[in-house]
């Protein structure tokens, strides 16, 4: 292998050192947020950042199947809390005894407290019904979408701005109360705002519900299930 060069490194790349460590800076503290939101409107320049940073993720065939609806009405915001108060108490219906009341203690959306609702939807049709890498697998669309997302969220974590992805809804519900057409699909309900702190680690891992895995019991080698030769 050959010595590793700083000057090389950075040739090779484009990015200096400190351009790569704010890469996986904004990678490892990125956070799920969900009631650190500050009421403070976000400046539509840097809205636009972020959905341009959005707008630039890979998408299957290039479709760019993605629409983003901007919500800053407080009403239409209480409307899709209220939904999301509906399916979270399904939700909570489906986990037994002391994982019900652990699931009970979790906030798992900051819809009215955030002063901007991104919804993030796909459109299946963008580019006709045969389009380039979704001819066997029909869910590559969403998959693009989800691209765009991450794209949204690492932009918003360098802006000093939280996002909350909410899915804990009946789809049909956002449809209607945001006069979504059927062939579109949800993808994401997201709550943007400035934040004052975010956690160090995931809230759910900090709350006890669930631990990060260990990347090595993730990783195979020539084949399912098979480790380091
Ligand atoms: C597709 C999808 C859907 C959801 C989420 C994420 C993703 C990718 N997450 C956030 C999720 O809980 C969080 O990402 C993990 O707990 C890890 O934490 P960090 O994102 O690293 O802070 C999430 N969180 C929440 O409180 N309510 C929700 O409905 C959802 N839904």
């Amino acid at each position: 292998m050959r010595p590793f060069d700083e000057d090389a490194m950075s040739a090779a790349s484009g990015f200096s050192l400190a351009e790569r460590e704010a890469v996986y800076h904004a990678i490892m503290t990125r956070r799920d947020v969900r009631s650190q939101f500050l009421p403070d409107p976000l400046p539509d320049d840097v809205v636009a950042r972020l959905l341009t940073a959005a707008h630039h993720a890979p998408s299957v065939g290039f479709m760019q199947p993605w629409n983003f609806i901007l919500v800053k009405s407080e009403a239409v915001r209480a409307r899709i809390r209220d939904a999301f108060a509906q399916a979270n108490e399904d939700a909570a219906l489906m986990f037994d005894g002391e994982r019900r009341q652990a699931y009970r203690s979790l906030k798992l959306e900051g819809i009215v407290e955030a002063p901007l609702g991104i919804c993030v939807t796909c459109d299946p049709t963008r580019s006709g019904s045969v389009v380039l890498g979704r001819t066997h697998n029909p869910r590559m669309d969403s998959y693009s979408t989800v691209c765009a997302i991450q794209n949204l969220w690492l932009a918003a974590r360098a802006e000093g701005i939280g996002i909350g992805w909410v899915s804990i809804f009946r789809e049909g519900e956002l449809k209607t109360i945001l006069g979504i057409p059927d062939h579109i699909e949800v993808v994401a309900w997201l709550c943007a705002g400035f934040v004052d702190r975010l956690y160090d680690e995931p809230e759910l891992s900090v709350k006890g519900w669930r631990q990060r895995l260990p990347l090595e019991e993730l990783v195979f080698y020539d084949g399912w299930g098979r480790s380091e030769p």
